[in-house]
């Protein structure tokens, strides 16, 4: 049997009552998340309520400390040395600070991954990189430096090179961060159009509730430790949870914690500079 339209869909990624946290830290417990192929997922909690923690073990750069974590089928959490290269390879990553090579023009910072991990002729490089960068809108700025475009182009050349190799799932920590109201909207629809193109998944962290809302398929909002809630953006705005009411609407009182909660390490630390926490 040939993997055809019938066949059943595959997660690209999926927990599995995943705990994370960092050494005795728990930041979340028992989380269950799953996303498909062409889907645009959001992950939206407070700050500090773990979703870039969630990025992290995603690509395994760190471990569960329960549960399974599976891209494309396979145990993140297991693979080790050249099967993890190779899964991470089939991901994209965009950081918050998607820092650019100063020292090289748009077309070589984008055609950089493809330098690294191919052994496409130059005339395949060149054809791949203006094919990006004519998707972000930046094909007439190949031959720009660094130096001389803005800074929302350099988040749009940092996403053509985290799509250069063509992921199947593109992983976005905070895009919409310190853009204004146009460009925020440009990015939102950039997503979307891209997972369509590629026909890959997206997963977006993100604090932007009206941009997130209008282009994605499902939503995980995390928070005091768990996952609060889950579905489409209809349905969370439907919602009577008081967590994710005081997210959507931006309420300043209600049950998201201002304050970062005392730890054992934290007490260690005060006992040892004199104090009582
Ligand atoms: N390397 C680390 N070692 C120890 N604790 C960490 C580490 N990285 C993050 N944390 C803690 O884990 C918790 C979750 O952090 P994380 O960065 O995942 O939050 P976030 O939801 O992405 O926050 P924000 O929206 O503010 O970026 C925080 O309490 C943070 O202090």
């Amino acid at each position: 049997m040939t993997a055809g339209k019938n066949a059943p869909s595959q997660a690209v990624l999926r927990f599995t009552g995943v705990t994370l946290g960092y050494n005795s830290f728990t930041v979340l417990r028992d989380i269950d998340i799953e996303v498909q192929r062409g889907q645009v997922v959001a992950v939206m909690g407070g700050s500090g309520s773990g979703k870039t923690t969630m990025l992290r073990a995603a690509t395994g750069q760190i471990v569960p400390l329960a549960g399974h974590i599976e891209a494309f089928g396979q145990d993140v959490a297991r693979a080790r040395g050249e099967a993890l290269r190779k899964l991470r390879q089939r991901m994209g990553v965009l950081f918050q600070q998607g820092a650019l090579f100063t020292d090289l023009n748009v077309f070589e910072n984008v055609a950089f991954p493809l330098r690294e991990h191919t052994r496409d002729p130059e005339a395949e490089i060149l054809r791949k990189v203006l094919d990006k960068l004519d998707a972000v809108g930046l094909r007439a700025a190949a031959h720009l430096k660094v130096s001389e475009i803005s800074g929302g182009m350099a988040r749009r050349v940092a996403l053509a090179r985290a799509i250069v190799l063509e992921p199947e799932l593109v992983l976005y920590d905070e895009p919409f961060a310190g853009l204004d109201p146009i460009s925020l909207g440009i990015a939102a629809q950039l997503i979307r159009t891209l997972t369509d193109r590629l026909n890959c998944a997206s997963v977006l962290i993100t604090h932007d509730v009206a941009e997130s809302f209008s282009i994605v398929d499902r939503v995980y909002m995390v928070g005091q430790g768990r996952l609060i809630a889950s579905g489409t953006p209809d349905e969370l705005s439907a919602s009577d949870d008081t967590y994710v009411r005081q997210f959507i609407d931006g309420a300043p009182d209600g049950p998201i914690a201002f304050n970062y909660p005392e730890t054992d390490a934290f007490r260690a630390w005060m006992s040892a500079h004199g104090g009582t926490p």
